[in-house]
């Protein structure tokens, strides 16, 4: 059975690896993932310039009944350097995705810089959606400043490129993003990111979960899958397929993954779930997707990816 996949020319033995933000802020958290036999990659937390401590605790939570999780970590990283240190030093097969997440457009070019100057060798990812920094809007809701940054970043950046997307909720949004995306040479579109600004209660003392922001994070897990697919569904409909699509979002069992291969994802990626029960997700994941596999007579994902049907 064939559960590869390829990115801007880097083969992906296994197709899960961890969302940024999950079990990739420490080199050990980085080195857990990548030492999975059913991981394909990982994907390092978000960089900024400078190392920053986040958001005041309690600033995530799990909610009862496996339903996800919401968060409002606040952008907290060991730093730009932290990060290509890492990646400079490792041995690994696997490829890297190199997240940042600049808190301006001159930060991110100052990062993307850096990075095109460098030996990395992996993948880039521009986090355009983080919804927990105080004050500032998730860039991708703003389609001039998307427009912008690409349009900045393609005249001298020429390793392989992606966006980490928020979840967008109107079908004119999806043709905008889209429009916008596909004037672009990117290696990958990842979406969803965390449905922006939710808020849980405690039932108990009557009072929001976490501190940032009077309670209001970015909601993740079961409760986010409809958007998740809906999202990874209408990108692949209008994205150029040279643009591939990383499905994260809602995946808690090897029914979801095939799920977003269904709606045409390349890359599946795994975060409040791995959160909750720890990198031993990534064989429970794949080996429920293979026995769905098997079950329905296919021997590779290329049998059904991008295959969802609808009613006639
Ligand atoms: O609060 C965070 O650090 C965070 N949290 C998220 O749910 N998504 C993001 O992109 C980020 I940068």
């Amino acid at each position: 059975m064939n559960l590869t996949a390829t990115i801007a020319g880097f083969n992906f033995e296994h197709i899960m690896l961890n969302a940024a933000g999950v079990m990739c802020q420490t080199a050990e958290e980085l080195d857990s993932v990548l030492a999975s036999a059913h991981t394909g990659a990982v994907v390092t937390k978000s960089a900024t310039s400078s190392l920053r401590p986040g958001n005041p605790a309690p600033r995530y939570y799990e909610l009862p009944n496996k339903l996800g999780t919401i968060n409002s970590m606040g952008l907290p990283n060991e730093g730009f350097n932290y990060y290509m240190d890492y990646v400079a030093k490792k041995q690994t097969h696997k490829p890297i995705f190199f997240s940042i997440a600049g808190l301006s457009k001159q930060e991110n070019l100052e990062m993307l810089h850096q990075l095109q100057d460098s030996d990395f060798n992996g993948l880039v990812e521009l986090n355009l959606s983080c919804p927990n920094v105080p004050g500032k809007p998730q860039t991708a809701y703003d389609f001039e400043a998307t427009q912008a940054i690409l349009t900045e970043a393609f005249t001298f950046f020429t390793k392989p490129l992606g966006v980490k997307l928020p979840p967008y909720f109107d079908i004119v949004h999806f043709d905008d993003i889209a429009n916008i995306l596909n004037q672009f040479p990117l290696a990958f579109v990842n979406t969803i990111n965390s449905i922006g600004n939710g808020l849980v209660i405690d039932d108990a003392t009557d009072t929001v979960v976490i501190k940032p922001k009077g309670g209001f994070g970015g909601v993740g897990g079961t409760l986010v899958k409809a958007t998740a697919l809906a999202n990874v569904r209408a990108l692949r409909l209008r994205l150029n397929p040279e643009i591939k699509i990383i499905g994260t979002g809602g995946v808690t069992s090897g029914r979801d993954v095939y799920d977003h291969i269904l709606c045409g994802a390349d890359l599946v990626e795994v975060g409040s779930q791995l959160a909750i029960e720890g990198v031993a997700v990534f064989e429970r994941l794949e080996r429920e997707l293979s026995e769905i596999i098997i079950e329905k007579g296919y021997t590779s994902l290329a049998d059904f990816r991008g295959q969802l049907k609808v009613i006639a």
